[in-house]
């Protein structure tokens, strides 16, 4: 409990004020994103970016929790006082204590809960609507949130603000949502699947016996899906089939080794299997994105989403999809705040539903403490689930 203490005080014991805390509750994982006030001591003569006139300096804290252990969430919420953070009605402030914008679908059925355990009303806004609004935040005011990655390259991508719109943003949660994005506040929800990081962890627990996502993640990157997928080679007797492009190690049938033989499921190492699913999935979200991205004639498609957690093979994977489907025209890129997408869009609804009392600062800085992700190393598999990051940033009176 040393965390909850922590994000109580600043380094000098000063209790640290935390003002406006936004939840996205989702099928796998809540997400909390709330600001926090900078004591005096902490600003930066040197940093403009923090100092703005009639701003409020501070810094964005990103939380997650499973969303089966929410009672963890109220209790991280009630101990850190994060629901002073809400705003109160401001027609008619003695009609509910307060309420906190929340997005997700658990905005709707948690809502009593949230309630009854905290007394706070969660107010909802679209999910769709906030992924949109989180993402054109991230690209247009955090630098060095999107990146592609290819043969384990990572590679930072230059955001021309002037030239963003449109893309194909791909959410890629317990399910998957496709959304061609053409402006803020403009866009349109095109396509999904039911295929996606709920389809990995809910099948791959049930395969593996894991019992945490990041077990299974682990797993992964110590399995080979040749164990279980049937290659091309496979069935054309070691032969490519070059007339349709494929080449002999391209895989023709996911998990398709499995009927070659009289194998149980214990026959197979929990990591071939993981590896296995992996790839299907990442594969499968990857063509169809293109094949959305090729309907609009969209050249950018970013991924969010907790699903891909910046884990390299599973971007990789999604990357060849869509530089081998789209013959390289389509670029796959990542986003480094990937599962904060709605959390950050409901954080900033705020401003739209009270008339313009707070804005957020666009030149947000990227604080060394959470520099390890701008790090090309950076493995979240070897952070805690609930760790939380910040960014320091300005919240100002418009
Ligand atoms: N610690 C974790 N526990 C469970 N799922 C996780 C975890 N980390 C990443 N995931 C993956 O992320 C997905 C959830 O992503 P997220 O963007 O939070 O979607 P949702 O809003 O549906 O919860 C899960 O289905 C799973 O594939
Ligand atoms: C229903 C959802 C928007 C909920 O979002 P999530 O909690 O998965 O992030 C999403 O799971 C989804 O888009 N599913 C795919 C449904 C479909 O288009 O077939």
């Amino acid at each position: 409990m040393d965390r909850l203490r922590e994000i109580e005080t600043d380094g000098n014991s000063n209790p640290i004020q935390i003002s406006r805390l936004a939840l996205d509750i989702g099928g796998s994982l809540i997400k909390l994103v709330y600001f926090s006030r900078d004591s005096g001591d902490h600003e930066d003569p040197l940093n403009d970016s923090v100092r703005i006139s009639n701003g409020v300096n501070g810094r964005l804290h990103f939380a997650k929790f499973e969303t089966t252990n929410i009672n963890d969430c109220l209790q991280f919420i009630s101990a850190n006082k994060l629901f002073f953070g809400g705003f109160q009605h401001q027609e008619n402030p003695t009609n509910d204590r307060s309420f906190i914008k929340a997005t997700g679908g658990g905005a709707y059925k948690f809502s009593d809960l949230f309630k009854e355990k905290l007394g706070i009303s969660l107010e909802k806004e679209d999910e769709m609507d906030c992924l949109v609004t989180g993402a054109n935040f991230l690209l247009k005011a955090v630098n060095h949130e999107a990146f592609t990655y290819l043969n384990g390259q990572k590679e930072f991508v230059q955001i021309d603000h002037n030239d963003l719109y449109p893309y194909l943003l791909v959410n890629i949660g317990s399910g998957v949502s496709m959304i061609k994005v053409d402006g803020d506040g403009k866009f349109e929800r095109v396509s999904g699947t039911s295929v996606g990081g709920g389809t990995f962890w809910g099948l791959g627990k049930l395969l593996t016996k894991c019992q945490s996502f990041d077990e299974l993640l682990e797993l992964s990157q110590r399995g080979n899906n040749r164990v279980l997928d049937m290659l091309v080679g496979d069935i054309y007797g070691g032969m490519e089939y070059s007339k349709i492009g494929l080449s002999s190690t391209a895989i023709a049938s996911s998990f398709g080794r499995a009927i070659s033989n009289s194998n149980e499921l214990h026959d197979y190492k929990p990591e071939d299997v993981s590896r296995s699913l992996l790839r299907m999935i990442s594969n499968n979200i990857g063509q169809i994105s293109y094949l959305n991205a090729l309907r609009f004639g969209l050249k950018r498609i970013f991924f969010g989403g907790f699903f891909t957690r910046g884990h390299s093979y599973t971007m990789d994977t999604i990357s060849v999809a869509v530089h081998f489907w789209s013959k390289g025209e389509a670029k796959a890129m990542f986003l480094r705040h990937e599962g904060f997408l709605g959390a950050l869009g409901a954080f900033m609804s705020y401003e739209r539903h009270s008339l313009g009392d707070l804005m957020v600062n666009q030149s947000v800085q990227i604080p060394v403490d959470a520099s390890s992700s701008t790090d090309t190393n950076y493995n979240p598999l070897e952070r805690d689930l609930n760790e939380t990051e910040s960014m320091q940033c300005s919240v100002y009176q418009a």
